[in-house]
């Protein structure tokens, strides 16, 4: 069944009519499974428009306690449609079941869940002063919703990355405007109904969907009645963002793109660090902003470690998604398997050794219209080749080997980006002293992707602009003003 999505606008999904539609395709097997209705600049605008009647409306005076019960009763909801979000999504990104129904899904519910709670138990400061006739006088902040955020998602971790700010945003009184990415517009959609469902006032939640460009993403970001935009994606659309954000002193929050490194030195517990490796640049295809596409082994185990990631990739199993013995996608779409693929020729053509992999599988007949690749593993390559350099975004890594900590902080750090790492050892004091040296937002030691949702995340350098989660999360999502009273 092919599916009809249009804009979701102050409660209510609108009419396709008239409306120009593209398709989506499924990335498993390259059928049309829905029609998206892009949303023109006056689709935005009424967006934008419900989204600022909503603020100075019911949920603008709605008591804290009111408004965290019913984000509470969204994460339920969700909870109780747990089947459909997995269904939606599986159909949109083509990853196993498994990686939603332990991740991806559990997620969306638990963003709701923890924001309504952060937002009743975080203080504000108090300053007492004195005065010169000394009676003195009393400072106090306040924080106040930021107003209507702009809300732009990428496709990798749709309903995870979408609710990770949706959740604050709400939680803190802001109003929303969405727009998922072109590729993946199915669990969005199905949250307007969750919303409609449990009394979450018309306005507050606003999806349009569309392109970046010249289309309603832009629309969004250029809008003078969007105070605040918070994007995920890739660096240079972050730079046109920041670009049309200026206009106004909008404020941003940024996730942005990665090259992580990943440590493993010869004292690591080396199943668990193999394990770790092999999920950190594999799973989700490879389409994880905090993945590991440059992995650095102690080289007293460099040929064991090899060895063993390369028998784990070629041991994944490939199928559509609901199929439980999957535990492998394909990429998102035709046109990001290209980049892929682009990558992989450029490997070779760098000097590359390919370890594994280096080309797309060979499917059964149905499945041959998918965006499969090989997971895929490099050895051999210079330091300043591109595949080491630039972000694939695919199921792939190099691995080098190294003799020192200076030597592999220092090439760890060697990136424009500076998302995450993974360090892998025994030697808890090695690995604290080289978190504080290593130049990103998220150290992981003897694990990765391991999340509590009240930590600050973000990127360094070319990663990102802000940090999320937590009390972190008010920061962008709040402005703080100061009552200063004279007594
Ligand atoms: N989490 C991450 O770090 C992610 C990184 N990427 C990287 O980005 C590459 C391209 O993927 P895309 O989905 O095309 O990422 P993208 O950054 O182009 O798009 C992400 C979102 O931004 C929107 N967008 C694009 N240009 C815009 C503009 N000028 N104004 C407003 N909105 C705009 C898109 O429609 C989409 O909703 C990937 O191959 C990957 O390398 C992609 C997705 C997530
Ligand atoms: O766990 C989070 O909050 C964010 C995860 C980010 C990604 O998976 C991504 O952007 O790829």
């Amino acid at each position: 069944m092919t599916r009809l999505i249009t804009s979701f606008i102050d409660g209510e999904f609108q009419s396709p009519d008239g409306a120009r539609l593209f398709d989506k395709r499924s990335p498993v097997d390259g059928r049309v499974i829905a029609r998206i209705a892009e949303a023109p600049q006056a689709e935005v605008d009424r967006a934008v428009q419900a989204a600022r009647a909503a603020l100075l409306g019911d949920w603008g005076r709605m008591p804290m306690e009111k408004r965290s019960a019913l984000l509470h009763a969204v994460a339920d909801e969700i909870t109780r449609r747990f089947d459909d979000f997995v269904e939606a999504e599986m159909a949109d990104t083509g990853q196993p079941a498994h990686v939603m129904t332990q991740v991806f899904i559990p997620r969306g519910a638990a963003n709701f869940k923890v924001f309504a709670d952060v937002v009743k138990n975080v203080p504000t400061e108090s300053f007492r002063m004195d005065t010169p006739d000394g009676r003195g006088a009393l400072n106090y902040a306040i924080r106040k919703p930021k107003g209507v955020i702009g809300v732009i998602c990428p496709w990798n971790a749709p309903f995870l990355l979408m609710t990770w700010k949706l959740g604050p945003a709400l939680a803190c009184g802001n109003t929303v405007v969405v727009k998922p990415s072109e590729e993946t517009p199915l669990t969005a959609a199905l949250l307007g109904e969750v919303m409609a469902k449990v009394g979450v006032p018309r306005g507050v939640y606003n999806v349009v969907n569309g392109f970046g460009p010249k289309s309603t993403g832009e629309f969004i970001t250029t809008h003078p009645k969007v105070d605040a935009i918070t994007f995920t994606g890739e660096t240079r659309t972050g730079t046109a963002i920041m670009k049309a954000a200026a206009e106004g002193m909008r404020d941003v929050s940024f996730e942005l793109g990665g090259k992580n490194a990943g440590i493993v030195f010869a004292d690591a517990d080396f199943d668990a660090a193999v394990d770790g490796i092999f999920r950190s640049a594999f799973l989700n295809t490879g389409q994880v902003c905090l993945g590991t596409e440059r992995v650095y082994v102690e080289r007293p185990i460099f040929e064991h470690f090899r060895d063993a990631l390369k028998a784990k990739a070629e041991a994944v199993r490939y199928g559509r998604p609901e199929d439980h013995h999957s535990t492998y996608g394909p990429l998102i779409s035709q046109e990001h398997r290209d980049k892929v693929l682009g990558y992989y020729q450029r490997a070779v053509d760098e000097g590359a050794t390919v370890v594994t992999g280096g080309g797309v599988p060979d499917m059964p007949a149905e499945l041959k219209g998918g965006c499969w690749v090989q997971p895929t593993i490099w050895t051999g390559l210079k330091d300043d080749a591109s595949v080491v350099r630039e972000e694939i975004f695919g199921p792939c890594c190099h691995l080098r080997p190294f003799d020192s900590e200076d030597e592999v902080v220092a090439l760890a750090n060697d990136n424009v980006y500076g998302l995450s790492t993974t360090i892998w050892t025994q030697n808890l004091t090695r690995a604290h002293r080289m978190a504080e040296r290593i130049e990103v937002g998220i150290t992981w030691i003897n694990s990765w992707f391991l999340r509590d949702l009240r930590t600050p995340f973000g990127g360094s350098k070319q990663s990102g602009i802000g940090r999320e989660g937590g009390v972190h999360s008010l920061e962008f999502y709040t402005e703080t003003r100061n009552v200063c009273v004279k007594l």
